[in-house]
């Protein structure tokens, strides 16, 4: 925690400011039982009415200066610790935006969320609190000693005896309370990751009647937390009913022996009554301090788990600088490349070898889990290969910086994802200064331009959150778009004509024949009518690739490809 402390640093001012005002609140505080005993023995019991005139005015004013403090202090601390959140969550914001693939699946999106947004504000919580406690409790509890001794420090055994009572009680309580605050983290993880499958899979729960199913899912771990919450209130709420008890017992005490002290000339009256209440200020701080206690192994908690965000170095790196990409800049080799994913034992692929041209067509054709995928996410670099190495241009892709890299590609992923937005903010994600006519083009050949310009506000109709108003098919083109009005030196696509019919998948690949004569294009598709046309078709089978050749050779030479090749078409489109 205290690591995430240092962020503090840009509000030392307002810190500073937080500090004094609790310093003259607790003197105020300190000060008012005094005047309050003057008021009693000097004025009161003397009838010297102007002498309680003036020392009340004076109260008032002590009061007043007080309760000013208070706001401020109040005012300073929420503002410094809102600051540090704000912070804090961006600066935990763009750290997991360096994260590779790995680091997401190693912590979870779900707890990624609670991260940024839960443990932060427990930790920002406690700040506030402490900037003020952390003055307050000791001054209160040894100002108030001191000022009990200085008023009667026989009577201030009573709350010698005490406090050890006290403490003893807290340290029971908390020592209970406060593991079960770290299990409840977690539990809230589990919550959101309950709630996010449920809100981003709605259709497919609806549709497989799965609600009764989800929600008898979501109440579990609802329960479970509640329980859990549950479980930790009553231990804490039991602090505050038992302190007060031991509070009133003091009282009770300080008010017998005092009596007795009075009566024996060794006390006034207004000293009694300020002996009181400088015992209640010391046992409330040291409760202040208890609920510390109770709020900083929580937030210790949550500050852990951001920390492991932020210490989470990524896997993936960029070289000081980047190498300089040779003249054919498209050109793609992969030299022996093998992966495992992270924790598998079997390898994603093994020893791929081949080279994709500009100007050529590569396709990558195979069964479900074969590795196509794999393969596309790793040349921009989403995953590192185990072994082997992928170059562009010559140059390996680990000595170009990620963003060089990425600049060369137009991905389009296998599931197409839009975001909030125009169609065209949404096209426009390519490449952030492409004029309207840029946009217009990619739409064209993306055969997205029909629909768009069916639609209300053509360009500017909207995308609603995750692309739910626009159809499958839809989607896929405005991300075909997307990728196109990027002119990149390499283009990526995932099985990103699966969605369409056969009629716009030709159309497609046809008007993108012009569009891409000078890039490197690799296609990944489950549809031979897709690949059959390209310049080289890589056959890839479990990992490992079986083949590669055009449409014809295959024909001849691949067992793996012509199963594949007449399990789609008839003899005569394969004739
Ligand atoms: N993030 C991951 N972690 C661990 N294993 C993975 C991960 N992603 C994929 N795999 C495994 O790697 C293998 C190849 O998966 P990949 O997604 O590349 O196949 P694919 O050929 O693209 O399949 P499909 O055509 O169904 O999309 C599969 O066995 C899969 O289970």
């Amino acid at each position: 925690m205290l690591k995430l402390l240092r962020m503090l640093r840009p509000y030392w001012v307002l810190v500073f400011f937080v500090l004094l005002f609790v310093f003259l609140q607790s003197l105020s505080d300190l000060y008012l039982p005094t005047l309050l005993s003057d008021i009693v023995d000097k004025g009161v019991v003397q009838g010297d009415n102007p002498y309680i005139w003036k020392i009340g005015g004076f109260m008032l004013l002590i009061a007043l200066g007080g309760g000013l403090c208070s706001i401020g202090a109040s005012f300073l601390s929420a503002k410094s610790a809102g600051g540090f959140g704000r912070d804090l969550r961006s600066r935990v914001f763009s750290h997991v935006e360096k994260y590779s693939l790995h680091e997401f699946d190693q912590i979870g999106t779900a707890s990624l969320i609670t991260r940024t947004t839960n443990d932060i504000t427990q930790v920002q919580q406690v700040l506030m609190m402490m900037m003020r406690v952390m003055v307050m409790a000791p001054m209160m509890c040894f100002g108030g000693i001191i000022m009990a001794l200085y008023k009667d420090a026989t009577l201030s055994l009573v709350i010698i005896a005490i406090v050890p009572i006290l403490a003893l009680i807290i340290f029971a309580i908390v020592s209970r309370g406060v593991p079960l605050f770290k299990v409840m983290q977690t539990k809230i993880d589990k919550l959101n990751l309950v709630l996010r499958e449920n809100l981003t899979g709605i259709r497919v729960i609806r549709s497989f009647n799965r609600t009764t199913h989800e929600q008898a899912r979501f109440n579990d771990a609802n329960t479970d937390l509640t329980n859990t919450s549950i479980k930790v209130n009553r231990i804490m709420a039991s602090l505050m009913p038992t302190m007060m008890l031991v509070l009133n017992f003091a009282s009770l005490a300080i008010v017998w022996f005092g009596g007795l002290r009075i009566n024996s000339g060794h006390m006034e009256v207004g000293d009694l009554m300020a002996f009181i209440q400088y015992a209640w200020q010391i046992m409330f701080a040291l409760i202040f301090a208890s609920m510390m206690f109770v709020m900083i192994p929580r937030a210790s908690a949550s500050a852990a788990r951001i920390n492991e965000v932020l210490n989470m170095v990524p896997d993936i790196n960029d070289p000081a600088a980047s190498k300089a990409v040779s003249a054919a800049r498209g050109q793609i080799a992969f030299n022996n490349v093998s992966f495992h994913y992270p924790g598998a034992e079997i390898a994603a692929l093994s020893n791929i070898s081949f080279q994709a041209n500009p100007g050529e067509v590569t396709a990558i054709i195979g069964g479900t889990g074969s590795g196509k995928s794999t393969l596309i996410n790793l040349i921009p670099r989403f995953y590192d290969v185990t072994s082997g190495s992928i170059t562009i241009g010559g140059v390996d892709v680990r000595e170009l910086t990620q963003d060089r890299l990425r600049s060369m590609i137009g991905l389009v992923p296998q599931k197409a994802v839009l975001f909030t937005g125009t169609i065209s903010d949404n096209i426009r994600f390519g490449k952030e200064d492409a004029s309207d006519e840029e946009i217009r083009h990619a739409a064209v050949i993306a055969q997205a331009y029909d629909f768009v310009s069916e639609m209300n506000d053509g360009f500017n109709s909207p995308i609603a959150q995750g692309g739910t108003n626009v159809s499958g098919g839809q989607k896929q083109r405005l991300s075909i778009a997307r990728a196109l009005v990027r002119k990149p030196d390499i283009y990526l696509f995932d099985d990103s004509f699966s969605a369409l019919d056969f009629k716009t998948d030709a159309k497609l690949r046809e008007a993108l024949r012009g569009e891409t004569t000078n890039a490197t294009v690799l296609i990944v598709a489950q549809r031979v009518s897709t690949v059959m046309d390209a310049d080289r078709i890589i056959v890839l089978d479990d990992g490992q690739i079986s083949a590669i050749g055009t449409h014809k050779d295959l024909l001849q030479t691949s067992t793996v490809y012509r199963e594949i090749v007449t399990s789609q078409l008839s003899e005569e489109e394969i004739a």
